[in-house]
C-alpha cells in the first residue's frame, strides 16, 4: 500500500470514528474496515476482562457479528500481544498455539494481533486478524493497525465510562426506588433545596402533607406560607441558623402546618445543609432533608400531658389492675389518705377501709361495678393517722377491646368540709341559731310523726304555744344581748323540764311551741303548770336578777285538731286567751278541757289533804262462790267524801292521784286498811276470806312494792295467802317482762295476784302463761251485755275456757241480773261480784253481810 493511500485511509478512519457515537458501532465498523482493507478472513476485536477475551465485534467472510462470544486469554497469541503491548504477527499460528481452540476452529494460518491501551498504558483490548492462508502484514499495515489500536483503546475507555455511568445511574435509580419505598412506608417525605434556585424539590409524600399538587412550584415562600403562624418565626430562624456557615448545617425541628384538609398537622424535619468553600468564604449551596408526619405522636403526647395534668388534680386518683392491686396513685391521694405512693403501690384499696361498712356494702359496690362498669357513692375511709373521714368516690372499670376489665380507676375527694357545711346548713335549717332548739321545720316533722303514732294507737298529744309576758320590756330596757342571754337560759330550763320525747321549738322572738306526745288534758295541765313555775324562777344575767313569766295555750289531739295547722291555730287561740285572762297562766282551747283541767287542779289540791283530814274510806264488795253462794272474799274499793266536792268517784280521783304521785301514800293506806280488816274478819272466824286490793300502775312499778306488801302483812299479822292484789290487764301488758319479775317476787312471798278488767287489753297468751296469776277477772263491760249481745257471750265463754286451760280461776264483776248469773254459772265461771249480791259497802255493813250469810 502506498503512503498516500495509507494516509487517506487513516484520515477516513479517524473521520469515521469521530462521526460515530456508539463505541460498539465503532468497534464493528473498525473490524469491518480492517477486514476489508487488509483482505483477511476474520477480524476479532476483543476486550480484555480479567482473564478472558470478550469478542465485541467479529468480521468474518464479509459479515459483522456483535458480542460473538469469549475465550480465555491464556495460551493464545493474544496473550503475547498483551504481554508485549505491541503488534505480534505469526505464521503457522495454529501449530504455534495448539491449545487455542479459536485458531483451530478457523484453521488459522496467518495471525496479526495488535493491542489497544487505556490512558494508564494498560492493555484493554486486542484485535486479532486471522487468515487460513499465509498473509503478509506489511509495516504499513501494522502502522495503520497501531493507529486503529489507539483509537479502539480510547473507545474502550469511553465504553467503560458509559457502562460505569449506566451502572451508577442504575444503582442510583435502585437507591432512589428503595428510598421512595422507604419513605412511603415510613410516611417520610424528602426535599432538596439548591440555593440560587428558588425551586424546592419535594417528594410526593411531602406534597401530599402540604397539599401541593405534583406540578406545583414549591418555593421558600410557598413553604413558609404553609407553616402555622405561631411556629413560622421559630422555623425561619432555625432554618437561617442551619444555613449559616458557622454551624454544622444540621437542623432538627418540629412545627405545625396547615394540611391539605385544612386541619393543623405536625411535621418533624431533619435536614442537612451543605456548604461550598471558596478560599476563606463558605456559603450554603444545598439543603436536603427528610420530613415526617408526627401529628399522631404529638396528639398522643398532648393527650399524655392532659392526662398527666388531670392526674395531678385536687381529686385523689387510684389506679388498680384487674386484681385490684394498686398500680398508680397521684399526689392528691397521698394528701387525702396519708399514704405515700410507695406505701400504696402493690397494696389493695382495702388498706383504706374504715370498718364502718359491712360486707354487704362492698358486695353491692362490686356487683354494680361488674354490671355497670361504674360505681359512685359516699364512703367512710380511714386516714393513715387513724382518723375516719367521708369521701365521695367514683370507680370506673377500664376495659380492653375484648370488653375485659384491665384496670379500675377510682377518683375521690375528701368531703369532710362539705359534710360539715351540709351539717351546718342542716343545723341552720333545723335549729334556732340563738338557743339551739329545733326550729319550726323540725317541729313539723316531729309533729307529723307524733300524729301518725297517736292516730294509730288512739293516743293523745298536746301542742302548746308559750309566749313570754312583757319580754319586749327587757329587750328595750336592758338591751338585746341581755334579752338573748335570757332566752338561752330559758330554753335550757324548758328543755330540762320536759321529757326526751317532747319537742321544744323557738319560733323566733319570745315565742315557743312545745309538742308533748302521748299527753292528755291532765298531763298537759300538769306540764304547763310545771313550766310556769320553772319559768318564774329568777334568772341571774350579768349583774341583773331577772324575773320572767309566760302565758301558755294548749291544744289537744284529737279534740282540738287533727293536723298541724288546726292544732297550731287552737294553741295560738288558747295562748291569747291566757294573755287576756291575766297572763302567767295556761289555757286550753276548749272550755270543756279548761273545766276538766280546773277540776283536776281542784282535785289534786283537795286530795293532798284527803288522808290527813280523814276524808278517805275503804268500802268492801263481796265476792261470791258460784258453787254455793258463799262469800269467799271482798274487794277493797276506795271512797272519798269531800266536804265541798261531795262523794268523788275513784274512777275520777284515782287517775288524779296517779298523775300527782299521791297514789303511793293513798295506795299504802288502802292496803293497810284492807289487810287490817281482813285480819279482823279472820279473827272473827269468817275465814277463809280473801281480800282483793287494787294496785295502780304507779304502785306496781314502784321497786319497793313487794317489800311494802310483806311489811304490812307482817305488821298486821295477816297470812299472805289471804291477800290478793288486782292488777289491770293494761298495766301487766305494758312491760310484760318486768311485770313477770314483780309477780314472781310477790308470789314467792305467798301473795296471790289476779288480772283485773280482763278482756279490755291485748293480752299475749305467751305472757299470760308466764304471769304468776291466780285469777282472771272478767270485765263488767262484757258481763253487762251477755244477755243481749251474742258477741259478749262468746267473749265471756272464751275467757272462762282460756282461764281453765291455763289452770286459772275466773271471777265475773258487775253481775247485776239473775240471767247474767245463770249464764256465767252455765259457762263454768268460778266466782262473781256485783250489785246482784251487794254494792261495795262499809266494813260494818260487810260485817253484817258476813254474819247473815249469803245464799246465791
Ligand atoms: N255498774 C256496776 N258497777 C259495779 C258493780 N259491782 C261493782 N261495781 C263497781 O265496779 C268497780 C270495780 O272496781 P274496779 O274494776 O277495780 O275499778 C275500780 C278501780 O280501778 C279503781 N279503784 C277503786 N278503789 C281503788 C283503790 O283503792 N286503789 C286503786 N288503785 N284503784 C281503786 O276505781 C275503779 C272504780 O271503782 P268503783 O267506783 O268503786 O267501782 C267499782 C265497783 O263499785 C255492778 O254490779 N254494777
Amino acid at each position: 500500500m502506498k503512503d498516500a493511500q495509507i494516509s487517506r485511509l487513516k484520515k477516513l478512519f479517524e473521520l469515521s470514528l469521530t462521526l460515530s457515537g456508539d463505541p460498539m458501532e465503532i468497534f464493528q465498523h473498525a473490524a469491518k474496515l480492517i477486514g476489508e482493507l487488509l483482505e483477511v478472513k476474520l477480524v476479532c476485536l476483543s476486550e480484555i476482562q480479567g482473564e478472558r477475551l470478550n469478542f465485541l465485534a467479529v468480521y468474518m467472510d464479509g459479515e459483522i457479528y456483535e458480542n460473538a462470544g469469549a475465550c480465555l486469554l491464556a495460551s493464545t497469541p493474544c496473550a503475547t500481544v498483551e504481554e508485549t503491548k505491541d503488534i505480534r504477527v505469526y505464521d503457522q499460528v495454529k501449530e504455534l498455539f495448539p491449545e487455542a481452540a479459536f485458531l483451530q476452529d478457523h484453521n488459522a494460518v496467518a495471525y496479526c494481533g495488535f493491542p489497544s491501551l487505556d490512558n494508564h498504558g494498560k492493555v484493554v483490548a486486542i484485535t486479532c486478524l486471522l487468515d487460513d492462508k499465509p498473509h503478509d502484514f506489511t509495516n504499513e499495515d501494522q502502522e495503520v493497525l497501531r493507529i486503529i489500536g489507539q483509537r479502539i483503546g480510547m473507545e474502550i475507555e469511553r465504553k467503560r465510562n458509559l457502562e460505569e455511568k449506566e451502572r451508577v445511574s442504575e444503582v442510583l435509580r435502585l437507591n432512589e426506588d428503595r428510598l421512595y419505598q422507604a419513605t412511603l412506608v415510613s410516611g417520610t417525605g424528602v426535599f432538596e433545596q439548591t440555593y440560587g434556585n428558588d425551586s424546592i424539590y419535594c417528594s410526593p409524600e411531602l406534597r401530599t402533607h402540604f397539599g401541593w399538587d405534583a406540578d406545583e412550584l414549591v418555593t421558600t415562600q410557598t413553604f413558609t406560607a404553609s407553616i402555622y403562624p405561631d411556629d413560622r418565626k421559630r422555623v425561619i430562624e432555625a432554618v437561617r441558623h442551619a444555613q449559616n456557615s458557622s454551624g454544622n448545617g444540621l437542623l432538627d425541628i418540629d412545627y405545625r402546618i396547615f394540611c391539605r384538609n385544612g386541619e393543623v398537622g405536625w411535621l418533624a424535619t431533619r435536614s442537612q445543609t451543605f456548604f461550598e468553600t471558596d478560599g476563606d468564604v463558605s456559603r450554603a449551596v444545598r439543603t436536603v432533608g427528610a420530613v415526617r408526619d408526627i401529628t399522631k405522636k404529638k396528639l398522643a403526647e398532648q393527650e399524655q400531658r392532659i392526662f398527666a395534668t388531670a392526674f395531678q388534680t385536687q381529686e385523689g386518683i387510684i389506679v388498680t389492675d384487674a386484681n385490684q392491686i394498686i398500680v398508680r396513685v397521684n399526689q392528691a391521694f397521698t394528701i387525702i389518705t396519708g399514704y405515700s405512693t410507695e406505701e400504696a403501690i402493690g397494696n389493695k384499696p382495702s388498706m383504706l377501709k374504715s370498718g364502718r361498712h359491712d360486707n354487704f356494702f362492698y358486695h353491692a359496690m362490686h356487683k354494680t361495678l361488674h354490671s355497670e362498669g361504674y360505681w359512685q357513692g359516699e364512703i367512710m375511709d380511714r386516714h393513715k393517722d387513724g382518723r375516719i373521714y367521708p369521701k365521695w368516690l367514683t370507680i370506673t372499670a377500664v376495659k380492653d377491646s375484648d370488653d375485659k376489665t384491665t384496670h379500675y380507676v377510682g377518683n375521690f375527694s375528701d368531703i369532710t368540709e362539705r359534710k360539715r357545711a351540709e351539717e351546718h346548713i342542716h343545723y341552720l335549717a333545723n335549729f334556732d341559731w340563738l338557743t339551739g332548739l329545733p326550729n319550726r321545720t323540725q317541729l313539723n316533722d316531729h309533729l307529723k310523726y307524733a300524729l301518725s303514732l297517736a292516730k294509730r294507737s288512739n293516743g293523745h298529744l298536746a301542742l302548746m304555744f308559750l309566749d313570754l309576758d312583757h319580754f319586749k320590756d327587757i329587750n328595750d330596757s336592758l338591751g338585746h344581748s341581755i334579752g338573748d342571754a335570757l332566752l338561752i337560759k330559758l330554753a335550757k330550763r324548758l328543755r330540762a323540764a320536759l321529757r326526751e320525747e317532747d319537742t321544744v321549738t323557738r319560733l323566733g322572738g319570745d315565742e315557743f311551741i312545745l309538742l308533748l306526745p302521748g299527753v292528755d288534758a291532765i298531763g298537759a295541765a300538769h306540764v304547763a303548770q310545771k313550766l310556769l313555775d320553772t319559768i318564774a324562777e329568777s334568772y341571774r344575767i350579768e349583774h341583773y336578777d331577772l324575773i320572767l313569766t309566760a302565758s301558755i295555750g294548749i291544744a289537744l289531739y284529737p279534740e282540738d285538731g287533727e293536723d298541724l295547722e288546726a292544732l297550731s291555730k287552737s294553741a295560738d287561740t288558747a295562748m291569747y286567751r291566757a294573755k287576756q285572762e291575766g297572763r302567767q297562766c295556761y289555757r286550753f282551747f276548749t272550755q270543756e278541757m279548761q273545766a276538766r283541767s280546773a277540776r283536776n287542779l281542784q282535785l289534786v289540791n283537795a286530795l293532798r289533804h284527803a288522808l290527813d283530814r280523814s276524808q278517805l274510806q275503804v268500802h268492801y264488795q263481796p265476792q261470791i262462790s258460784m258453787r254455793d253462794g258463799a262469800i269467799i272474799g271482798a274487794e277493797a274499793l276506795l271512797r272519798w267524801q269531800h266536804p265541798e266536792l261531795g262523794m268523788v268517784s275513784p274512777a275520777e280521783f284515782i287517775p288524779v292521784a296517779e298523775g300527782s304521785g299521791l297514789i303511793l301514800p293513798i295506795g299504802e293506806w288502802v292496803l293497810r286498811c284492807a289487810v287490817q280488816q281482813a285480819k279482823a274478819w279472820v279473827n272473827e272466824g269468817f275465814g277463809p276470806l280473801i281480800m282483793a286490793v287494787n294496785l295502780s300502775a304507779v304502785q306496781f312499778r314502784h321497786p319497793d312494792l313487794p317489800e311494802l306488801v310483806t311489811r304490812i302483812l307482817d305488821e298486821e299479822g295477816l297470812p299472805p295467802e289471804y291477800l290478793e292484789l288486782e292488777l289491770t290487764e293494761g298495766v301487766a301488758m305494758h312491760n310484760p317482762q318486768s311485770a313477770i319479775a314483780v309477780m314472781n317476787n310477790l308470789q314467792e312471798r305467798g301473795v296471790r295476784m289476779s288480772i283485773d278488767d280482763f278482756g279490755t287489753g291485748y293480752s299475749s297468751l305467751s305472757y299470760l302463761k308466764e304471769f304468776k296469776v291466780y285469777k282472771l277477772k272478767i270485765d263488767q263491760s262484757f258481763v253487762r251485755d251477755i244477755s243481749t249481745d251474742p258477741e259478749d257471750k262468746v267473749i265471756v265463754s272464751a275467757i272462762i275456757n282460756l282461764a281453765k286451760s291455763l289452770g286459772l280461776k275466773t271471777i265475773a264483776e258487775g253481775v247485776e241480773t239473775e240471767g247474767q248469773q245463770a249464764f256465767l254459772r252455765e259457762q263454768g265461771c268460778d266466782e262473781m261480784q256485783g250489785y246482784l249480791f251487794s254494792k261495795p259497802v262499809s266494813a260494818e255493813q260487810f260485817d253484817a253481810l258476813l254474819k247473815q250469810g249469803f245464799a246465791a
